[in-house]
């Protein structure tokens, strides 16, 4: 019996599952409304793909067949290109047993056209493809023209079975059997736009000739929503051209009936169901509220919904205001009871001799004679040690309290002296001196002294006195006792004094201790005994070149001198260091003492080359 052979060309495409149904409706629109003549098909797996999706399928396909899923069993490859997704991808070689068509153009779900390829159907091939834009060499299965038969459809369902497939899908599975047959469509019948690379001249240069664009990778445009391109990109610029034949037939606005829920719902930012009655958790039956029922992991909240956050929970918490501090309980403070002393120094404690005052120093003292008022500046009072300033007098004891500088008689004649100027000053009516007595002491007292009786000379502080409440200027302020004038103090003089007294110190220290036998001898070098051993053979007179004697005290710190011409043949080091007055620094002659020569002597700047 012949085999009746198909006579029909179809554009087909595959549905596995329910997700790509937005995909496969575009296409099938995007084919119809570029006005071409030819019937659709659709395969799809019964037992993944639902029967509302089926329904939706057959208002724009032509053909809706039924095919068996083939799975692949060993998906390890799909991992490699990270698409697990893509385990029943071998279902796609069931299209070589549709021989019920003469010929097939088969488009991928994912794939958008910009016009109809129809010239496809004339190919005289039985396979044709367009190159794979991750290896061109090979070729990408989401367009393919192909001549249905059983010969090449039993060898493909052969290598399913056993899963050998480079990639673990159709994709490298057929390019393994066609990969010596295929004949090669352009690029323009399946470009593969790429939001990382895009040969962005070639589009431009190319763009016009585009037939479909097929978006590769797990990020569909239903999947990514309509907002997720709006830079102007190559990229953005397909995805807006998936986008316009969606709203051209799904878009609210632009239909007359509503688009389909159930095409809606496998588009991201689309879905926005009709108003149903929900029973919130957690509430009475009767208590039901309008509400509308929404996906949230699928969908952003209804453009109608009220905020969630006035559903919130309300609580106050306020600061305590109350003013009065804690008090313990007395159940808290137990009296504590001494534990009975076990160890004989616990019975016969000594009494402490350190003696405090009966009670703390209160912040602010009490104004009375005995004790000192600290006002003002001096307010540097703590309760538990009183003021910095002020410390008992051993002398008066009890309360009194006296300044440590009080008993400097110098101060006190000081301010004295200033204090009679200062009267003067007033009595005169010089400057701004305030009326009553109180005002004075806000102005210029710091201390308040204690009575007349009580003070054994006149103890007070050298306070600050106000400049701009007195009047005084401060050039008319007497000079302290034994304190010289500015003039009179000349600190180089000074210097020279000190100097001489320590030279003749020195001498005398020098005649002292070497009872006047020995006159060379410096004091303040240290002497050590040499012993006394024999000398390598020939060592015998042998003098280091850098021996040096000893001569204070004209003897400076190795500074690098440049000798003069004339001493040449000696060694610098050795001309400093034996005091030649052409090379002494005059500022060292008053150096009383010595200085040990270095133990380095160069080379240094005073070594020229050619020098011995
Ligand atoms: O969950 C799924 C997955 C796939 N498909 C169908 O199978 C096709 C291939 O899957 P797709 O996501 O488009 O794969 P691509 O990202 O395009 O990956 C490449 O690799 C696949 C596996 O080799 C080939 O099938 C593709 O043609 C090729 O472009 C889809 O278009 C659909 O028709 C579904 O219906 N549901
Ligand atoms: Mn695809």
């Amino acid at each position: 019996m012949a085999v009746q052979e198909g006579t029909e060309d179809v554009y087909a495409s595959l549905l596995l599952t329910d997700t790509y149904l937005p995909g496969a409706l575009v296409l099938a629109h995007s084919l119809r409304d570029a006005g071409t003549t030819k019937k659709l098909a659709i395969l799809i797996t019964p037992d993944t793909v639902s029967k509302e999706v089926i329904n939706q399928l057959k208002t724009v396909y032509d053909y809706v067949i039924p095919v068996e899923r083939v799975r692949n069993e060993r998906p390890a490859n799909l991992f490699l290109m990270n698409r697990p997704d893509l385990h029943s991808a071998f279902t796609k070689i069931a299209l070589w047993k549709q021989t019920q068509f003469r010929k097939i153009v088969y488009i991928d779900a994912d794939v958008v056209a910009y016009r109809a390829p129809d010239e496809l159907f004339h190919l005289p091939h039985s396979f044709s493809a367009a190159p794979d834009i991750g290896w061109p060499d090979l070729f990408n299965t989401g367009v393919m023209a192909l001549t249905p038969n059983m010969g090449d459809y039993y060898a493909l369902s052969a290598m399913a079975e056993r899963g050998i497939s480079f990639d673990g899908a159709d994709q490298g599975l057929l390019n393994m059997h066609f990969r010596n047959t295929y004949n090669r469509l352009s690029f323009s019948y399946n470009v593969t736009p790429s939001a990382h690379y895009q040969y962005v001249p070639a589009y431009r240069h190319l763009s016009s000739s585009i037939s479909m664009v097929h978006f590769i990778g797990s990020e569909k445009p239903w999947v990514q929503g309509r907002q997720a391109s709006t830079t102007g990109t190559p990229f953005d610029e397909m995805v807006g051209r998936w986008w316009a034949v969606y709203d051209r037939h799904y878009r609210r606005s632009n239909t007359s009936t509503p688009p389909p829920e159930i095409v809606q719902y496998f588009v991201k930012g689309e879905y926005n169901p009709t108003t149903t009655y929900v029973v919130p958790v957690g509430e009475p039956a009767d208590k039901t509220v309008k509400s509308e029922s929404w996906d949230a992991s699928r969908h952003s909240p209804p453009i109608d919904s009220g905020p969630e956050a006035a559903n919130f929970p309300q609580a106050h918490y306020n600061m305590s205001s109350d003013a009065t501090p804690y008090v313990a309980s007395a159940e808290y403070l137990p009296e504590r009871d001494r534990p009975t002393p076990i160890f004989p120094w616990e019975a016969n404690q000594p009494k402490p001799t350190r003696v405090f005052p009966e009670r703390p120093l209160d912040p602010v003292p009490p104004k009375s004679p005995q004790t000192p008022r600290i006002t003002q500046t001096s307010q540097l009072s703590t309760p538990a040690t009183g003021t910095l300033s002020v410390h008992p007098a051993p002398s008066a004891g009890g309360n009194t309290w006296t300044n440590a500088w009080d008993e400097v008689p110098q101060i006190n004649r000081y301010v004295e002296t200033v204090s009679s100027k200062h009267q003067r000053t007033r009595s005169q009516g010089l400057g701004v001196v305030s009326s009553t007595a109180e005002e004075e002491s806000k102005i210029s007292k710091v201390t308040d002294f204690p009575s007349e009786e009580d003070r054994p000379s006149l103890p007070v502080t050298p306070a600050p006195v106000g400049r701009l409440a007195t009047g005084v200027d401060e050039s008319e302020l007497p000079a302290a006792d034994g304190v010289p004038e500015q003039a009179e103090w000349d600190p180089s003089a000074r210097l020279d004094n000190l100097a001489r007294q320590h030279l003749e110190a020195f001498e005398l220290l020098k005649k002292l201790s070497s009872g006047g036998s020995q006159p060379d001898e410096t004091i303040g070098v240290h002497h050590r005994e040499i012993p006394s051993r024999p000398l390598p053979f020939g060592s015998e007179n042998v003098k280091s070149p850098t021996y040096v004697p000893f001569s204070p005290p004209n003897v400076v710190s190795p500074q690098p001198v440049k000798p003069p011409s004339t001493t040449t043949g000696v060694p610098p080091a050795i001309r400093v260091l034996a005091g030649s007055p052409d090379v002494l620094p005059s500022a060292s002659s008053s150096s009383p003492l010595g200085i040990s020569p270095p133990s380095y002597q160069g080379p240094g700047p005073a070594f020229e080359k050619g020098e011995p």
